[in-house]
């Protein structure tokens, strides 16, 4: 269980957006146990936001060249991580089975519909501009999705304050090329890779919480 919730993070690296990475991962449980560390689990799909499958280098431009349409939607062209999941999947989702998506930002107001509507019981997730509107993408729809199980991982208050200090990093986890850091810095980035070791997943309603076997994290339903 524990490589369901790495993997998005690992599929994020592979982006074309020069900002963000995004990886989305769906798992389904299946009937019998496998030997493969996963329990029951099968990958179903996996994506991260990327231009069209095919498209040539430069086909599309990164982002807009109007400073008007920028504001609107800065990366026009770029397939979301959670349609790339669901384009893309390799196994059918089954009504009987417990399907489940795991994507490494808050799932926008486009992607919410089409996650419903292809059978996904449960959504794991981050709280990466949850609740915020930004023009073009917004993400005010998955608080009030209902028939949905609602899972948020949120970086420990030890990892967000170390990721404020830590400069070099960049959002999609690359690292700019720079001299010798300072020691501060240094330790800084020591803290926040040890406290990234411990992701956990809270709930935002007081819902019961368990415990997702050795994956160190804990989950709690939220209210739909
Ligand atoms: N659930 C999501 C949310 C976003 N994306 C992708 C689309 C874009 O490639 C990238 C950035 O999306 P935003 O425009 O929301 O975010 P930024 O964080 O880059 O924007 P801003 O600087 O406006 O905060 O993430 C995705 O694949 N899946």
């Amino acid at each position: 269980m524990a490589s369901t919730g790495r993997t998005p993070r690992l599929l994020a690296y592979r982006t074309e957006d020069p900002k963000v990475g995004v990886g989305a991962v769906i798992w389904a449980e299946g009937k019998s146990g496998g030997c493969d560390g996963t329990g029951r689990l099968y990958l179903v799909g996996c994506g991260y936001n990327a231009y069209p499958v095919g498209s040539e280098y430069g086909q599309y431009p990164q982002m807009d060249t109007k400073q008007q349409d920028r504001q609107r939607r800065k990366y026009r062209y770029i397939i979301h991580a959670e349609q790339n999941a669901l384009t893309f999947r390799s196994e059918e989702i089954r009504e009987e089975e417990n399907t489940m998506l795991f994507v490494t930002k808050c799932p926008c107001d486009e992607c919410v519909p089409l996650i419903r509507g292809a059978g996904i019981k449960q959504i794991y997730t981050t709280d990466l501009d949850s609740g915020k509107d930004k023009g073009d993408i917004s993400y005010l729809r998955f608080h009030s999705l209902q028939g949905v199980l609602k899972f948020i991982w949120q970086k420990s208050s030890l990892a967000r304050r170390a990721s404020e200090h830590a400069g070099p990093h960049l959002a999609n986890g690359c690292v700019r090329k720079h001299g010798r850091q300072p020691e501060q810095a240094l330790q800084s980035n020591k803290r926040l890779r040890m406290a990234m070791f411990s992701f956990r997943v809270r709930t935002m309603s007081a819902g019961f919480l368990w415990d997702l076997p050795n994956s160190g994290m804990v989950a709690g339903p939220l209210l739909g």
